[in-house]
């Protein structure tokens, strides 16, 4: 195997509080974002929008959203509103990946998002490549009242995911799981009768 299959092979998350400064600064933050241009883009729309949030402005950020919690009327569970501030409290920086959506397009919106999504990906590959680790997390406090707006996103702007990125306190590796148990080898549409009916399994386990 060589190293970049091991590099890939041994990514890892690194949750918030396996995280410390220093967060990638300026020219770091901007070598990994850098990876992102090369995510795969149907169309070639570069339909993505990072928004860098340094530490300095996390404070601000965890009381806009508090405060974005409790106006809300929704059924929202006041606990993840705890949660994600207590997350954010410790994040050494933060982008916020957004799809930015060209419409109309003949290029379909899940496309779109797919590749900011895709994007995330690169940016914690990149990050982890510089000696950095991450995480991604969801994106749903983001729809909170006047949050976007606060924010700066525009009613193009979909947020795929919340990425804390810092210096891992300790470096760590994870079992993964058995790649057999997820790959398959398509046998041919001859075992599917004209009704739709399997006659027998048309996939078999990657060998
Ligand atoms: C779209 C998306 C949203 C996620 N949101 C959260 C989240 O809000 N909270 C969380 O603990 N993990 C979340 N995760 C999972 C973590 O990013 C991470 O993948 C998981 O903890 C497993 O760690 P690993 O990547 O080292 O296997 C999310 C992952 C994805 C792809």
């Amino acid at each position: 195997m060589n190293t970049l299959q091991q590099f890939l092979n041994q990514r890892v998350s690194y949750h918030v509080h396996e995280l410390s400064l220093p967060a990638p600064n300026t020219q770091q933050m901007t070598d990994i974002l850098q990876a992102a241009m090369s995510t795969p883009d149907h169309g070639k729309l570069k339909p993505w929008h990072f928004l860098v949030i340094k530490q300095t402005r996390i404070e601000e950020l965890i009381s806009l959203l508090q405060t974005a919690w409790q106006q809300s009327n929704s059924e929202l569970d006041p606990q993840r509103a705890k949660r994600l501030a207590s997350y954010l409290k410790q994040a050494p920086s933060i982008v916020l990946v957004s799809a930015e959506i060209n419409e109309p397009s003949p290029i379909s919106k899940q496309d779109q998002v797919f590749s900011a999504a895709a994007a995330c990906q690169m940016i914690l590959l990149a990050a982890d490549a510089l000696g950095f680790g991450g995480v991604w997390y969801s994106t749903d406090a983001v729809e909170l009242p006047n949050v976007r707006q606060l924010l700066g996103l525009q009613n193009k702007h979909q947020p795929v995911g919340f990425l804390v990125l810092g210096s891992p306190i300790s470096k760590r590796e994870k079992a993964r799981a058995n790649v057999s148990d997820h790959s398959f080898e398509w046998l041919g549409a001859a075992n599917v009768s004209p009704w739709g009916e399997t006659k027998s399994a048309n996939q078999e386990r990657l060998k």
